[in-house]
């Protein structure tokens, strides 16, 4: 094979293109990484169900803003990328700039030499990288080799980037007006960079002294104290050493097709060679501020920009996204890039909305988006993502055996353990139940089109006179469900040696078994479940994450995200059916708990004398059940009688849980229901609950009480009602008499939500009985009344 230096490329630089098209048994040596290079990402194999989210910029600023701020705040949180669409970076420019840079690398490589890096310029293997720090290389980034076609190309980019910045100035401006994003919480950081093997002028002195001017900038915002831009000042050497840092890092392990893009605020019109640089991300920063504060007429501050822009490319889709007519090209664009190996750069979210958050647009594979949250909004939102360092141990349960396990061998009679005295335990099904059946709700119909009114009356109506729904149009890909279906079906068939790593450990619950067994007496459940707490991912239990058989892992994954989008869009759709203020339920669930239990309940020999699933009522605020297959088993109790769900195809069965009809100030109802089993056949379920954030404070929405409101409910901080909470021994009903208003009584106290979840699994389940103790039964209402 030849060398590097035989292709005429010299040792400071090889063109992995040319080298590329030689003929080669084995990757020369420079390009072969050491075990310890490799990156620590697990990769989860080729077949993946996961995608990285998608927020529509369209959405987020027309439409659904509380909904698409709140899948944006997901996002960053939990994946550290989104894909963007609807951007309103117009297609044929990008397409454009696309062409252009394809061009420049498939020119000879006779031409391609007039750019080359000269030996020396760049230390190491760097190929000619612009996003140096000049303090490394100060002759690096100057000046333009291209010719001036080129030129215009990019300059147009970079201007339709720059219009894009008062959009996301925008999101923060909406997210601010909610309360959802402090003022100036999002700094954009543009440049566009070529990362092409092309070579700078080094002779231009001007360029030097300009490169200086920068740096000494850097050195005197560095040294400054007080700056002009605020929160930025807080954030000290330690962010400007940071950006540095990330955008060295990101040149290193981004390479695209030739176009390295970053974003800027109020980036200049400069062509082409923008430096990433701190300093200069703070000086235009501020002139975009400016420019915004000018242009009052417009509405979104983008007039000035737009009076600037000289290229009427830019003004299509643009105009698209301020008068919130949907881009044309948004879906072409999707198909630019889509294969394109997605590079987690650890560097960009290393404490993701701690510090960085990298939004890349996939479509465009070579524009990223950087947007920078200040310090200060940062710590907020860290501190109100705060969540234990290690896995929550909400529980445990005493450990039983498989009734699978016991289900196959020839049994005439249940084993007594199973067998529940119906009598006492009011478990006897009653006769004709059959003709009332549980509400529908078309999501699609909720959140658009004309009879949005209509189905939002009927939501009300299902979850106070039902407690229970189902809900089809859901937005949940019918793939996803089949995909996880199998797998869970395969789930409970993994031979016993396999389920015994995952069955549950004498400290915890999750895994294999059965919940809420507090005693060797105890009746049991005919049935098996698999308990998981899959969100927010820092309360994972990792260990058991990984005995996941991959696949499976991979998909309850994406099952996970998209159930916690619909949670969240019914739990939004439920606070305007309240006229509770959505932004407070947003709040309190914006981080919520999320776990999962998958229910099998195995054929039984004498199912009149078993029950699969006792009654309760469910602990959580929203349970979203997906049922697996055609056999009916869930009952809900319905004036005074157990009444069958039938599931509707490819929908989803939801209920009122604790938590909601707490928040709901008892409105909604949190309904007993209870699963029987069949004697010939298995079912299988999958329950997703969702739970408010584990360090809210839970207790009627402060928005649904009120002056106006005859049944007005007391405030508590978590803090002074724990330790009340603590002073009373558990089975004890009822606040302190300290805390209760004579008054307005509370139907329910207030109670920290981590020690809401651990008591609740802390017993045996017995019905609503826990819902009972944590109404303020002091002065209290009767909950049968509500
Ligand atoms: O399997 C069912 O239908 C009911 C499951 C259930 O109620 C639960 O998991 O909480
Ligand atoms: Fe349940």
């Amino acid at each position: 094979m030849e060398s590097p230096k035989a292709l005429g490329l010299g040792s400071s630089l090889m063109s992995v293109q040319e080298l590329a098209k030689e003929p080669m048994l084995a990757i020369p040596q420079p390009y072969i990484r050491s075990e310890e290079e490799e990156p620590s990402i697990p990769s989860h194999g080729s077949h993946s169900l996961q995608t990285i989210p998608v927020i529509d910029m369209n959405r987020l600023l027309f439409g659904q803003t509380d909904l698409e701020l709140e899948n944006l705040h997901f996002a960053c949180k939990e994946w550290g990328f989104f894909q963007l669409v609807n951007h309103g970076v117009g297609y044929s420019v990008v397409e454009k700039l696309r062409n252009e840079i394809q061009g420049f690398y498939k020119l000879p490589l006779e031409e391609k030499m007039r750019y080359k890096r000269k030996e020396g310029d760049v230390e190491g293997n760097q190929r000619g990288y612009n996003n140096q720090h000049p303090k490394s290389n100060p002759q690096a980034n100057k000046g333009n080799a291209l010719g001036n076609g080129k030129e215009l190309v990019i300059y147009q980019h970079n201007a339709r980037i720059q219009r894009s910045i008062p959009t996301l100035k925008d999101i923060e401006k909406r997210g601010n007006e909610s309360g959802r994003i402090e003022e100036d919480s999002f700094r954009t950081v543009s440049s566009t960079n070529l990362v092409s093997n092309f070579e700078v002028n080094p002779e231009n002195e001007e360029e030097d002294v300009e490169v200086d001017r920068i740096d000494d900038e850097v050195d005197d915002i560095k040294n400054k104290k007080q700056n002009s831009v605020g929160d930025m000042e807080i954030q000290g050497n330690e962010n400007l050493d940071d950006m540095a840092k990330i955008n060295e890092e990101e040149a290193k392990k981004i390479e695209t097709n030739g176009i390295n893009g970053s974003h800027q605020a109020g980036l200049e019109k400069e062509p082409v060679h923008e430096e990433l640089l701190a300093g200069k991300h703070i000086e235009n920063l501020d002139s975009c501020e400016n420019n915004n504060e000018e242009s009052s007429n417009s509405d979104h501050g983008l007039d000035s920009i737009v009076q600037d822009s000289q290229s009427p490319l830019i003004e299509d889709s643009f105009e698209s996204v301020r008068k919130n007519i949907p881009i044309q090209n948004a879906e072409s664009n999707l198909e630019v890039g889509q294969d394109q190996e997605k590079e987690v750069n650890e560097a960009n979210y290393s404490g993701a909305y701690e510090s960085n958050v990298s939004l890349r647009a996939s479509q465009l594979p070579d524009i990223n988006l950087h947007i920078e949250l200040n310090p200060s909004a940062a710590r907020r939102i860290t501190r109100s993502m705060k969540s234990p360092p290690e896995a929550v141990n909400f529980g445990k349960s005493i450990i039983v055996p498989s009734v699978r396990q016991l289900a196959k061998q020839p049994l005439d009679k249940l084993p007594p353990r199973y067998v529940h005295d119906f009598v006492s335990s009011g478990l006897r099904t009653s006769d004709d139940s059959s003709l009332l059946s549980v509400p529908v709700i078309d999501l699609q119909s909720l959140v658009s089109g004309d009879r949005m009114d209509y189905e939002l009356e009927r939501l009300y109506c299902a979850c106070k006179d039902w407690g229970f729904f189902q809900v089809i149009n859901h937005g949940v890909s019918i793939e996803l469900l089949e995909e996880f279906k199998r797998e869970i079906v395969d789930f409970f068939k993994l031979p016993s040696e396999e389920k015994k790593k995952l069955w549950q450990q004498p400290d915890n619950h999750e895994g294999f078994g059965q919940l809420f067994v507090v005693s060797e007496e105890q009746k049991l459940d005919w049935s098996d479940m698999f308990f998981i707490t899959t969100l927010p991912s820092s309360l994972r239990r990792t260990q058991l994450f990984e005995l996941l058989p991959p696949n499976l892992r991979e998909t309850l994954e994406a099952y996970s995200v998209e159930v916690r989008k619909l949670a969240m869009t019914i739990l939004g759709q439920m606070a305007k059916a309240l006229k509770m203020d959505s932004e407070e339920m947003r709040e309190l669930f914006s981080d919520g708990v999320q776990t999962m239990r998958m229910n099998y309940y195995p054929p039984c020999p004498e199912p009149d004398m078993a029950i699969g699933f006792s009654p309760h009522s469910d602990a959580d605020a929203l349970t979203i059940l997906y049922q697996l297959n055609d056999i009916n088993g869930l009952q809900i109790q319905k004036e005074g009688k157990w009444v069958p769900v039938k599931p509707v195809q490819n929908g989803f069965i939801v209920n009122i849980g604790d938590i909601m009809e707490i928040v709901s100030n008892g409105v909604y109802r949190s309904i007993e229901h209870r699963a029987t089993v069949n004697s010939t056949k298995e079912r299988l379920s999958i329950a997703t609950f969702y739970s408010s954030n584990l360090d809210s404070e839970l207790g009627p929405a402060h928005s649904l009480v009120g002056p106006d409101n005859p049944a007005v409910f007391r405030r508590m901080p978590t803090e002074e009602y724990l330790k009340e909470f603590f002073a009373r021994k558990l089975n004890e009903v009822g606040p302190a008499s300290t805390l209760s208003n004579p008054q307005n009584p509370p139907l329910f106290q207030r109670v920290g939500m981590e020690e809401y979840v651990k008591d609740f699994f802390s017993r045996k389940l017995d019905g609503k009985s826990f819902l009972e103790q944590m109404k303020g039964a002091e002065n209290g209402a009767d909950n049968t009344s509500i």
